[in-house]
């Protein structure tokens, strides 16, 4: 990059009637060629023009979550949830209406989990997501969860748990057992080299320590192991086993990250155009590599964003490689309580957190956040702080698993996310807790950190000014992340050209996307966002906006007329 920037700050006069002066140059941001920057900062804007004859202004313009909009409309825009809520998807809740009352909840993204279930059923879950955005205005995007090369056992036949008690002997095989004339007590494991790994003496741990067995024998393929810790066996609960206090990783972690069926699932997710693949079990940024450019191959020009699993303890010397190269992270941490001890779950948790706001990707915080209200309406107390530490520390996302896939409450799992939510985003604004100073720069080329010092600023200046919203228009999504990684007091109101960056943009911390096609002109753009923005009583007359554009690299400060 050669030449310097000239930056100019026009001020427009307090009571200008005016628009704020706009470049007629509208280079998009990635053109590598030096130009002029102006930051236009206007108190007051004159009247909007009325429409040119002809041009439609109305609703349709412009598309929002429906749910966002009531929520808008009902506490006002710094009320308005920061932290987005993923659901996954199971029995409990895959019928169209019980997706819809997620959905009416406050779901941002719904998640499915590749290792239960069959292709057909997701690809009715997935269908009728679609249908309900269709249809009913929501802008809820779907994500598919990889199987992974866990071990885990078999479906139990189908029947939803079954006990193993205190020093019962059980059979863990890797033999074809046929389901009807399983002998008692037999458990079949999905993965072939299970028996040879395994050795007498060695734990097994059924869901991190659930169940726990010990092995006595093994009998060829057949490993017999003596209950030592009883309790719930879950149809596919994962297995891990230890030797002398640690984790045996020994063929079993040459696994690959991602199995052929996966490749298959993969195949299928894209064909059924999801919006994220998270993948299981990553312990390198190589494999998110290897999907990253096998999905441009097979669908060129494609959004999905693919989110890192972070369970593995092999990910966890890697961790900064695999988050700069994924669009995501989630910490997952059901299977990264069995494979490093539980007391370590919290700092990996701060560390991922941490790591993904300095290197500005969405970061999840998934598993067991409401567990005990799979059967009880209400959460524990220290389920409430668990949640209230995640949204504190200011993670993008929390998600519900067994809570909404088959437990009894889910749409009162999912108000508890809301509202312990709001209620504590509500505390870090009062305890005026930002600071942007200690993020790094994380753009590689000039003209990208230009965009992203803009955005500091935006966001800085937002808060000083208590402003009530900031507008970004984004053509890729970018602009929109580099602003929600400042975490503002107020809402981002992201206007994207695209229903699939709209909904990408739904994982992003104090993002409000809105799906809206727009020029390079932003006086034009301005004046029907506000139009269509009033006409459904989203802002009104005296509503100070900021607005920034990766269209053009400007600052405005606006006073909606
Ligand atoms: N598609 C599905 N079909 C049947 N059961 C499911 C499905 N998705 C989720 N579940 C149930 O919900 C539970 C929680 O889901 P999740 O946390 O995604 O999986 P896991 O427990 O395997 O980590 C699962 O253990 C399973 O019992
Ligand atoms: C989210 C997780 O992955 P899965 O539910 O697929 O095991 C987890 O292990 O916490
Ligand atoms: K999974
Ligand atoms: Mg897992």
């Amino acid at each position: 990059m050669s030449g310097s920037f000239r930056c100019s700050i026009s001020l427009s006069p307090l009571h200008s009637n005016e628009f704020p002066r706009i470049p007629v140059t509208k280079p998009r941001i990635h053109v590598p060629v030096p130009k002029p920057m102006t930051v236009a900062l206007s108190k007051v804007v004159s009247p909007l023009r009325v429409a040119a004859p002809g041009v439609m202004i109305d609703a349709v313009g412009l598309e929002v979550d429906r749910v966002t909009e009531a929520e808008l409309k009902e506490n006002g825009f710094r009320s308005t949830r920061k932290t987005k809520i993923v659901c996954t998807i199971g029995p409990r809740t895959c019928e169209f209406e019980e997706i819809e009352a997620l959905a009416v909840g406050g779901m941002n993204v719904a998640r499915v989990n590749m290792c239960h279930g069959t292709r057909e059923w997701h690809r009715d879950v997935i269908r009728r997501v679609r249908q309900l955005n269709e249809e009913k205005g929501f802008a809820v995007a779907v994500m598919m969860d990889t199987e992974g090369s866990e071990i885990h056992m078999d479906d139990l036949n189908d029947v939803e748990s079954t006990k193993a008690n205190d020093g019962q002997i059980w059979t863990f095989t890797v033999r074809a057992v046929d389901q009807p004339s399983r002998p008692e007590r037999t458990i079949t494991v999905n993965y072939d080299g299970f028996a040879e790994d395994v050795k007498v003496g060695d734990e097994l741990l059924v869901d991190g320590g659930m169940v726990t067995f010990v092995v006595i024998e093994k009998i060829g393929p057949d490993v017999i192991c003596r209950c030592t810790d009883p309790g719930l066996l879950l149809p596919r609960a994962n297995l891990t086993f230890w030797r002398n206090g640690s984790l045996v990783r020994e063929r079993n972690a040459m696994l690959p990250t991602i199995s052929s069926k996966d490749w298959l699932d993969i195949d299928f997710g894209i064909e059924e155009g999801v919006d994220f693949i998270a993948v299981s079990f990553v312990k390198s940024a190589e494999v998110i590599k290897t999907l990253k450019s096998y999905i441009i191959d097979r669908s060129p020009g494609s959004q999905i964003g693919i989110i890192a699993k972070i369970e593995s303890i092999d990910s966890l010397k890697n961790l900064e490689e695999i988050i700069q190269v994924s669009d995501g992270t989630m910490v997952a941490r059901g299977d990264l309580g069995a494979q490093i001890p539980l007391e370590q779950v919290p700092s990996v948790q701060h560390e991922v957190i941490q790591l993904c706001r300095q290197l500005n990707k969405p970061v999840i915080v998934a598993s067991q956040l409401l567990e005990s209200m799979i059967e009880y309406p209400i959460p524990t107390r220290a389920e409430v702080a668990d949640v209230s530490e995640a949204v504190g520390q200011q993670a993008d996302a929390l998600m519900l698993s067994s809570e909404s896939a088959m437990g009894q409450y889910p749409e009162k799992a999912l108000a508890v996310l809301r509202s312990v939510s709001l209620r504590i985003e509500k505390c870090r604004r009062e305890e005026k807790h930002w600071d942007v100073t200690d993020l790094h720069i994380v753009s590689s080329s000039k003209l990208d950190e230009i965009s992203e010092e803009i955005c500091n600023t935006t966001s800085r200046m937002a808060n000083k000014l208590k402003a009530d919203a900031i507008f970004v228009y984004t053509k890729t999504g970018q602009t929109a992340s580099l602003l929600s990684r400042n975490r503002p007091d107020c809402p981002i109101f992201a206007f994207a050209p695209s229903t699939s960056i709209q909904r990408c943009l739904n994982l992003k911390w104090g993002l409000i996307p809105f799906r809206l096609d727009f020029s390079d002109d932003m006086e034009s753009n301005l004046n029907r966002t506000f139009s269509l923005l009033k006409a459904r009583a989203m802002i009104k007359s005296g509503d100070l906006i900021i607005v920034v554009s990766d269209v053009m690299q400007s600052i405005q400060a606006i006073k909606v007329p």
